[in-house]
């Protein structure tokens, strides 16, 4: 029986799916099988995505209430929800990740995105002042906030929906048009997102979706537009660098959320199973493709070789397995591509000197997953501080463990890096907690465990790994023009 042709996933624009003439493939990193061919914008079709954006501004959606966007946003969220595993099959389709992750965390935070900042927009509040004034009657200051007007929003493979809605709910919610360009890595859950904005009666051209590649395709169009108003970009510093470059003519905000080398670092008095747990979950989860993962671990010497030991252990026993199997902890890298790049790595801890631990290499399954994209996780010891695997960003299940004696050396060891995101603690000395964790220059730290999440808090990096802050009211204030008003009483 002919095989069923490949599904064509289309782009969005101006409320009608349209395809493109050139088209890339979309392959799963599982077993490298053919799951979709993908329209790729050109930069006609970019601009009218853009175009569409600008269009619906002044059509109804410009003239809601942010109660009314709120009620949209529900609306997204309750559309997710509807079809919930046919968000949860895309997600494990494009990325091979465990269906229980694609479920507790992937599409559950997406559907979380838009709640949150549905509510937060419609319960946000303005500044006013009352100004005192040489005549005695005063005046009355006070800020309102409007729409920046079109944004351009690009979002990275590792977490698909759940980055790309962080960035498209609180845009929305505050009254932005927007031209969303998914990784070409990643395209299907993005898809179905169209199909949910369309199906809950977002006005046409306030939700569009382009999909293609970046460096001389939809990504580089997007940023070179000069309809855009503003950027939000999520992926490597070094594009980071190159769309702060395209959007700098036109003088265009940019928020960043870009690359890390985060570090875990644990005390000798730390809650020593915990510690442990924690640090696997923190270095291995999404099979290390989280921006927010431990690549660095310093341990205090006393209890290093114990757990170096206990690491060595709990790596071996992680089930490296297919997605929908239910006890499966780590499923492949995204791309056959990624995992050259991180091949190469362990390749170069070898030679660098490293002493692998765990790991190191390509599993070998006998079956289907031999054609996928997995690597072994690793574990590795015995690097300097300044060498490559400790230095640059790898983004995969990998980390290096390293000893330490005291606080003040740990600190500038910690912060002796050009990347600056997150940083987990594991002590339990909390006087300690609270006098480092103020002293690592990051944006995020983490005590006695990881990657906990309050969406109103502020998230974002430091030095390469970011600029701007996402998040509650932060984000409110990226995605909207503060004005201030005086009036003269
Ligand atoms: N700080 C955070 O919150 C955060 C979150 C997730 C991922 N990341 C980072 O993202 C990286 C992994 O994601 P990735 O491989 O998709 O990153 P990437 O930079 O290769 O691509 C990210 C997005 O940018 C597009 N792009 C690439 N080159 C472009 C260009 N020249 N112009 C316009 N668009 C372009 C891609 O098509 C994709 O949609 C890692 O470095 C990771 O640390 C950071
Ligand atoms: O890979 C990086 C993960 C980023 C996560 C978030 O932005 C979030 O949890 O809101």
């Amino acid at each position: 029986m002919k095989p069923e042709s490949p599904a064509l996933l289309r782009h969005y624009i101006g409320g009608e799916f349209v395809a493109s003439a050139a088209t890339f493939d979309n392959l799963c990193p599982v077993d490298g099988r053919l799951l979709s061919r993908v329209s790729e914008a050109d930069r006609a079709t970019v601009e009218s995505a853009v175009a569409a954006a600008r269009r619906a501004l002044s059509g109804p959606w410009g003239k809601m209430s942010v109660q009314q966007r709120a009620a949209m946003l529900h609306k997204i969220a309750d559309g997710i929800e509807a079809r919930f595993d046919e968000f949860v099959a895309a997600e494990v389709g494009d990325t091979g990740r465990p269906v229980h992750q694609a479920r507790s965390l992937d599409i559950a935070r997406a559907i979380t995105n838009f709640r949150t900042f549905a509510d937060l927009a419609a319960c946000a509040n303005s500044d006013a002042f009352e100004t005192p004034t040489a005549d005695g009657a005063g005046a009355l200051n006070y800020t309102v906030r409007k729409p920046l007007g079109v944004v351009g929003i690009i979002s990275p493979w590792n977490l698909p929906l759940l980055l790309l809605t962080w960035k498209v709910a609180p845009a929305l919610a505050c009254g932005n048009a927007v031209v969303a360009k998914p990784s070409e890595e990643s395209p299907a859950s993005a898809t179905l997102l169209a199909e949910v904005m369309c199906h809950a009666g977002v006005p046409p051209g306030v939700f569009n979706l382009v999909h293609g590649r970046g460096a001389d395709s939809a990504g580089q169009f997007l940023t070179q537009s000069t309809g855009i108003d503003a950027l939000t970009f999520t992926g490597e510093s070094r594009t980071g660098s190159t769309i702060m470059k395209a959007v700098a003519d036109g003088v265009k905000e940019v928020s960043f959320e870009l690359g890390g080398k985060n570090a875990a670092v644990v005390f000798a008095d730390a809650d020593f199973d915990a510690a442990v747990a924690g640090v696997v979950r923190s270095s291995f989860t999404n099979s290390g493709q989280v921006c927010l993962c431990s690549e660095r671990v310093y341990v205090q010497r006393p209890i290093y070789e114990k757990f170096v030991a206990a690491i060595k252990e709990k790596v071996h026993a992680l089930r490296i397995g297919f997605p929908d199997e239910a006890e499966v902890d780590m499923g492949p890298l995204i791309s056959r591509g990624h995992r050259d790049k991180v091949l190469s790595y362990y390749r170069l801890a070898v030679e660098e000197g490293a002493t692998v631990v765990a790991g190191g290499g390509v599993p070998v399954f006998g079956d289907a997953r031999d054609q996928g994209a997995y690597v072994q996780p690793t574990v590795w010891t015995g690097l300097p501080d300044n060498a490559r695997c400790n230095t640059e960003e790898i983004f995969g299940p990998v980390c290096h463990i390293a000893p330490f004696d005291d606080e003040e050396e740990i600190i500038g060891r910690v912060n002796d890096s050009k990347y600056g995101l997150a940083c987990a603690l594991w002590t339990t000395n909390l006087s300690r907690a609270h006098r480092v964790a103020r002293r690592i220059h990051v944006g995020l730290v983490w005590v006695n465990t990881w990657y906990l999440r309050d969406l109103r808090t502020p998230f974002g990096g430091v030095k390469l790994s970011g600029l701007g802050r996402e998040g509650g009211r932060y984000s409110l204030d990226f995605y909207s023009d503060v004005a201030n008003i005086c009036i003269k009483l």
